[in-house]
């Protein structure tokens, strides 16, 4: 072999090696390249500078509890908008398939009903509060007005104010301050008598405390409102008309079915907030464990970005002892993931003595915020407002004044002592 013949070999065998070398650093490469690609992709964290209308819900509630979403978290008219009822939004498109999928089922487009404002709801339900509660006012200016202010019709004052559950502590109180009145200034007439009784009955109702519901975002996450009472006092449906008064307020409202006792309850609940377009957080098992329904509620409602999570609970169980530990327990669960902002106790008023022995004992377990008074409009016992809030320290919050879904109103002392004294 010449010399020419052994160069081109050797370039020959170069060539050869350096295609090869360069193919593998290619081949290594692209393989690094695809496996970068394959990694899972998380949802970006949220990073929109303001918060984004609420959007359609994506929450995945964990074993045995699901999300009733044709409430259409993001997707209602709000109540108020003065735009025009929009058609919900739909879910993204799914990417075109060669494969036969089955057919995609739409959800019912619901008929979301805009309910009454809060403000000037007790006005409205003014007169039934009256109806109810005017014997009461009726009395105590007969005896006051009627000029011979003796023991015996100081008795009577004290009964009428007993009779309508006002408790002994606020009666006497009452008594000895319009006793104290008309020794420094005498009988006076009936105009007079009725300002003093407003001014006394005010007093004990106590117009200074704070009867707002905690129903804001708190540090970037839902508030929670946890419902409680004894069965039949209204407490399902309480959370049902709180979630109108809150819708009316364009809040985001998420419910959480936690009455698993009773299967009806929540197929109420769920009715409750698809009439306004909420979604509701429940189990399809009756029995199921309460408290993973209120924690999936609550995680249901951080994820959704909703202003405010209600949960409804259970109040028929077998004995206190029961009640308690239930509660306790749905108190602890929650907590894991969420403070509780409100403790709402949902009283009859109609139950008197028993409805206070009742506030007692889930004082004992739970701290109550605030207080729903139902069936005001079923009682002339409206004392039963003074008699509860210094029993337990807390203001009476809500009254219910009807079966309406609007027959919720947020407790306004000077319009109650008015209606009383009408
Ligand atoms: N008149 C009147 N009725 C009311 C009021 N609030 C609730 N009710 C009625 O009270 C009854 C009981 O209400 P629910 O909400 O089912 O009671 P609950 O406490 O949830 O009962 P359980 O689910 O069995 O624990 C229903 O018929 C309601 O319409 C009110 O303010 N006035």
């Amino acid at each position: 072999m010449g010399r020419v013949d052994e160069l081109w070999v050797i370039l020959t065998v170069i060539t050869l090696a350096a295609i090869a070398g360069l193919i593998l650093v290619v081949g290594l490469l692209r393989g690094r390249g695809g496996r970068t690609k394959e990694l899972p992709t998380r949802p970006s964290a949220p990073t929109q500078p303001e918060r984004t209308p609420p959007k359609a819900n994506t929450y995945k509630p964990g074993p045995g509890a699901r999300i009733d979403t044709s409430g259409g978290v993001g997707t209602i008219d709000r109540p108020g908008s003065a735009t025009p009822t929009a058609p919900p939004a739909q879910p993204p498109a799914e990417p075109p398939s060669t494969q036969a999928e089955p057919e995609l089922v739409e959800p019912p487009v619901p008929t979301v009903e805009r309910p009454e404002s809060a403000r000037g709801r007790m006005v409205r339900l003014r007169e039934r509060l009256s109806r109810s509660n005017t014997a009461l006012g009726k009395a105590l200016l007969a005896v006051l007005a009627g000029g011979k202010l003796d023991d015996e019709a100081w008795e009577d004052v004290e009964d009428t104010l007993l009779q309508a559950d006002l408790g002994v502590e606020a009666t006497t109180e009452v008594v000895d301050a319009l006793k104290k009145r008309v020794q420094v200034d005498g009988v006076a007439d009936e105009e007079q008598v009725r300002g003093w009784l407003h001014e006394e009955l005010l007093a004990q109702v106590d117009p200074t405390m704070d009867r707002r519901i905690a129903a804001t975002r708190v540090a970037g996450r839902p508030a929670v409102v946890l419902v409680v009472g004894v069965n039949g006092t209204g407490k399902t449906t309480t959370v049902g008309k709180l979630a109108r008064v809150l819708v009316a307020e364009d809040k985001d409202v998420v419910l959480g079915a936690a009455d698993t006792f009773r299967a009806a309850a929540a197929d109420q609940l769920q009715t409750w907030g698809e009439r306004v377009g909420v979604p509701t957080v429940r189990s399809e098992r009756e029995g199921a464990d309460p408290a993973a329904v209120a924690f999936d509620a609550v995680k249901g409602g951080a994820e959704t970005e909703a202003d405010v999570v209600l949960v409804d609970t259970a109040g028929r169980l077998h004995n206190k002892a029961n009640l308690m530990d239930e509660l306790g327990k749905i108190k602890r669960v929650i907590e894991k993931q969420s403070p509780i902002d409100e403790v709402l106790l949902v009283l009859d008023a109609t139950t008197g003595q028993n409805g206070l022995r009742q506030a007692e004992v889930f004082a004992q377990v739970v701290e109550i915020t605030g207080i729903v008074l139902t069936k005001l409009d079923g009682t002339a016992k409206g004392g039963i407002v003074v008699a509860v809030q210094r029993q337990l320290g807390v203001p009476v919050k809500l009254v219910g004044l009807g079966e309406g879904p609007d027959d919720l109103a947020p407790f306004d002392p000077a319009a109650f002592v008015d209606a009383v004294l009408d």
